[in-house]
């Protein structure tokens, strides 16, 4: 382990995205895998980090302590469960200096609540996508969503996913359908449509819809529809491997190493 690499440990490290992104630390050169965590009825517990990312002996456990997974780390990628999420993170900002970059989607308001706590302590990264490209897809739909207004364009937003995934829709079409309504000067509460039952009469004007399919092993897709009764405007993102994920979260973890303590996105990450 290098002194001047940027020491990463992973909370959630056996899952999906978890291992997706701690094969990826292991992989670049200026960062360190430096701890894991895992549940206490995990079949990873006392695992070498290395071999679960077939990447050979570490000689580094997985570990059920925050304390001690996160002992010699800089930054802490979430990629566990909403509850695990709420619970670390003030933790973690009772910790100190160590700076959280979660990834997790599906938080409740109590929990989302804590990771606001957490960063009037230390830096936050939240991200319900950490692909570059999906960020960039968000400019270019609050763009559209100014430019197209709710009275000629219905905007639905559609999200496919795999079998596994426990919540819907998907934290980024949650955040897409925000940075619409942001942009048509709407809270998204007050025009998000959901589960449409099979009866439901005319569309209101400037709803914004949801819908998502789930099943087999879509990793990820995202598609906002501008639909007028003349033409449609459509801007969307299809992730083809975890692997993209697993770059963006290593991105931000470069990013918010020494960052002041706030709440952060991948819009910050991306840049100008
Ligand atoms: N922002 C982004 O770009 C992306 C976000 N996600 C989000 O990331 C989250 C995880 O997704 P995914 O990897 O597919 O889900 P998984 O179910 O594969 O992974 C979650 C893991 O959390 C682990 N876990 C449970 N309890 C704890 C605990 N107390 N401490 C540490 N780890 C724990 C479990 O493993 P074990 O019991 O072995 O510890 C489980 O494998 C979801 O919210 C998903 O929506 C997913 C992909 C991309
Ligand atoms: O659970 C997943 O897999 C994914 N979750 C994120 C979300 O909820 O938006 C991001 C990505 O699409 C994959």
């Amino acid at each position: 382990m290098s002194e001047s690499s940027i020491h990463i440990a992973v909370t959630g490290i056996s899952g999906r995205l978890g291992r997706a992104i701690a094969t990826e630390v292991i992989r670049a050169n200026d960062l360190s895998l430096v701890g894991g965590m895992v549940s206490s009825d995990s079949p990873n517990l006392g695992a070498d980090l290395g071999e679960m990312c077939a990447a050979g002996f570490m000689g580094i456990e997985a570990v059920v302590s925050l304390e001690q997974a996160t002992d010699q780390a800089d930054v802490l990628i979430d990629a566990s469960l909403p509850k695990v999420t709420s619970a670390i993170a003030p933790r973690l900002a009772s910790m100190g200096h160590r700076a959280l970059v979660t990834g997790v989607t599906g938080l409740d308001d109590e929990q989302q609540a804590a990771l606001y706590q957490a960063a009037e302590v230390i830096p936050v990264l939240q991200a319900s996508n950490f692909s570059l490209g999906v960020a960039l897809v968000e400019r270019l739909l609050a763009q559209a969503a100014k430019a197209l207004a709710a009275e000629h364009f219905d905007i639905e937003i559609i999200e496919a996913h795999h079998k596994r995934k426990a919540d819907a829709p998907s934290g980024t079409a949650l955040s897409l359908g925000e940075t619409a309504a942001r942009a048509r000067g709407v809270d998204l509460d007050s025009v998000a449509q959901f589960n449409r039952p099979r009866h439901d009469g005319h569309r209101p004007m400037g709803a914004i819809g949801f819908s998502a399919i789930r099943g087999g092993g879509v990793v990820g897709e995202h598609e906002a529809r501008f639909l007028s009764a003349f033409e449609e405007v459509s801007i969307s993102h299809k992730a083809y491997d975890r692997f993209i994920f697993a770059q963006g979260a290593l991105e931000a973890a470069r990013w918010i190493k020494g960052k002041a303590p706030g709440l952060y996105s991948m819009q910050d990450v991306l840049g100008d």
